[in-house]
């Protein structure tokens, strides 16, 4: 008969620290260092003026009625590559609008592969659906193969692979565009050399339309030093673009690493991820314009609780405690402080603390219902945290169905993309912020790339943590197929999720696309973050070389 257990020992038991699924996440890679950064701001107004003369240089070449269309076409590119077209937007449509207006697919028979592709990419990224037969011509029309001769035109390949990321469905010969170019630059890639080999190892490294469009900017500037040197006043502009964003950059990344300083959570909360300027970088890619450098600040702080929450339920908590925090989270009342553990009452109290700041801030803009939307939208994705953790706790494997209901919650794109909209001012109008509660399909086939793609470059590290809810394992049990099928069939998702977003970022749009381009960036970001692997959880790689490139160096032009 085993001995009775006295009550000290039962005592004992229950007030010893429970089991915890901690994770031992890398820790920072930069510790304070963006914290020393003071900005100048004479230097920044400098920049603004010496920016003025090539703008307005720039601007009359962009308006001049005497220049070839395709070399206008070429330009505007490049100007768009650079991160320039918020400069000239008005100027730049009502160029694409006449030469739109003018298209006739014969005009395009006698057009060389490369700037047919350059044509292409400069309308689909402004919003113009010009039509995919562009390229029937490169195609033998008995074979319905694309001709011999164009892959050895080695410019025309890297434009037709740069083409192709801008498909919607049904445009199948940009389906197999895509493939086809991809084999052929890669199996060249090694035997080219100087700008055209950097331009190609980037583009098959990740495309521009996939990737970060403050860091493409930087890399087009340093990799087309031709084309970007074709005009005096365009070289001029984006050396002192750059310089200024880095300024004002800086400036911001110093001020939100400050604020996460003082609000002591790697103290209260040492367990989570300590990834500040890769959620700054993070918001960086939603939008780069001066004007939203407000917005960056709060949604990198928003974006950055986040990472505090999942830590929490994916790192730290037990399955009564996550429970606690989110019917805390749903009653959002300091009165709740008390039913919540200790270790997580300062994040609780600082989430509530900023958000009624917030409220307060843009309710003197009349706009106090975008910070009530990100909220809301916040304590939904705590529901959904709560709800993966429940599967967790009991070993539940949801169908892929279920386990999608809730993965595009807490994808996180929804309040991500919500809490972007607070600081950007009256663009985000009544019906501008209905559009987004209204969870359109931009938005759906944004959340599903990240909570997918996420899932399959976590998911066994996941799994052996004990997590029962990926969407890699539902599908296996809902499809009954083998793990290699599932991760194929969900990349069959994500790419078709890609096609869904170019579709809804062309004209006529539902909302501006000021109002997509966050949406469209998110997408964009998690391939930045995840395309080779977990990328935010070990953030040594992109995450490490694109802060490196944007914050450390000076901008060495
Ligand atoms: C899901 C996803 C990629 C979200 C991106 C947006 C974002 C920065 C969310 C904040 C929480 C976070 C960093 C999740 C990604 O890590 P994780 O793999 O721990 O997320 P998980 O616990 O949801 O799988
Ligand atoms: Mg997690
Ligand atoms: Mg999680
Ligand atoms: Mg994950």
């Amino acid at each position: 008969m085993a001995a009775v257990e006295t009550n000290a020992t039962i005592q004992e038991k229950t007030t010893a620290e429970p089991v915890r699924p901690l994770a031992h996440f890398p820790p920072s890679v930069w510790g304070d260092r963006f914290l020393s950064f003071t900005l100048d701001n004479s230097e920044l107004e400098g920049y603004a003026k010496a920016m003025e003369a090539p703008k307005e240089e720039l601007r009359r070449l962009i308006v001049d009625q005497t220049m070839d269309s395709n070399k206008k076409l070429s330009l505007i590119y490049s100007v768009h590559r650079l991160g320039l077209t918020y400069l000239f937007l008005q100027e730049i449509e009502a160029q694409l609008d006449k030469i739109f207006k003018e298209f006739n697919l014969q005009d395009y028979d006698e057009v060389e592969l490369y700037t047919t592709s350059i044509n292409f990419q400069v309308f689909r990224h402004l919003g113009y659906k010009l039509p995919c037969d562009v390229f029937n011509k490169f195609k033998d029309s008995t074979s319905g193969a694309f001709k011999e001769d164009i892959s050895t035109d080695v410019k025309g390949m890297l434009g037709l692979y740069e083409s192709a990321q801008l498909r919607t469905r049904g445009e199948s010969i940009l389906d197999e565009a895509s493939v086809f170019t991809e084999t052929q630059l890669k199996s060249v890639v090694n035997n080219l050399e100087g700008k055209l080999a950097q331009q190609v190892l980037q583009s098959l490294r990740r495309p521009f339309h996939q990737g970060m469009p403050m860091v493409e900017a930087r890399l087009y500037f340093s990799n087309y030093s031709e084309e970007c040197a074709t005009h005096e006043s365009l070289l001029k502009l984006a050396k002192l673009h750059f310089s200024y964003l880095e300024l004002q950059q800086k400036e911001e990344l110093r001020i939100v690493s400050k604020w996460w300083k003082d609000m002591r959570f790697q103290e209260t909360t040492p367990y989570i991820r300590d990834r500040v300027p890769e959620i700054y970088l993070w918001i960086l890619g939603l939008y780069f314009e001066p004007r939203y450098s407000l917005a960056r600040i709060i949604a990198t702080k928003i974006t950055l609780f986040l990472v505090v929450l999942d830590d929490t339920y994916d790192a730290y908590a037990t399955i009564e405690e996550i429970r606690l925090l989110t019917d805390a989270i749903n009653r959002w009342d300091m009165s709740a402080m008390e039913q919540i553990p200790e270790y997580i009452r300062p994040f609780y109290k600082i989430l509530l603390d900023e958000y009624a700041e917030l409220e307060k801030q843009l309710a003197k803009e009349g706009r106090a219902n975008s910070v009530i939307a990100s909220k809301e939208a916040f304590q939904d994705i705590a529901r959904g945290y709560l709800e993966e953790a429940e599967w967790t706790n009991s070993g539940y494997v949801a169908s892929f169905p279920e386990y999608m209901k809730n993965g595009l919650i807490t994808s996180a794109y929804n309040v991500i993309s919500k809490s972007a909209l607070v600081g950007m001012g009256e663009i985000v109008s009544e019906n501008a912020l209905a559009w987004y509660e209204s969870h359109p399909k931009t938005l759906q086939a944004s959340e599903l790339i990240s909570r997918l793609q996420d899932d399959v470059m976590t998911y066994q590290f996941e799994r052996e943590r004990g997590q029962s809810a990926t969407g890699v394992d539902a599908y296996i049990k809902t499809y009954g197929v083998s793990e290699k099928e599932a991760i194929d069939e969900l990349k069959i998702m994500i790419e078709n999720a890609w096609k869904d977003i170019n579709e809804g970022c062309l004209k006529p749009r539902e909302v501006s696309m000021d109002l997509l381009a966050p949406i469209l960036n998110l997408a964009r970001m998690i391939d930045v973050v995840y395309r080779y692997d977990d990328g935010f959880t070990f953030p040594g790689k992109t995450m490490k070389e694109y802060i490196t490139l944007l914050f450390v160096g000076s901008v060495s032009m």
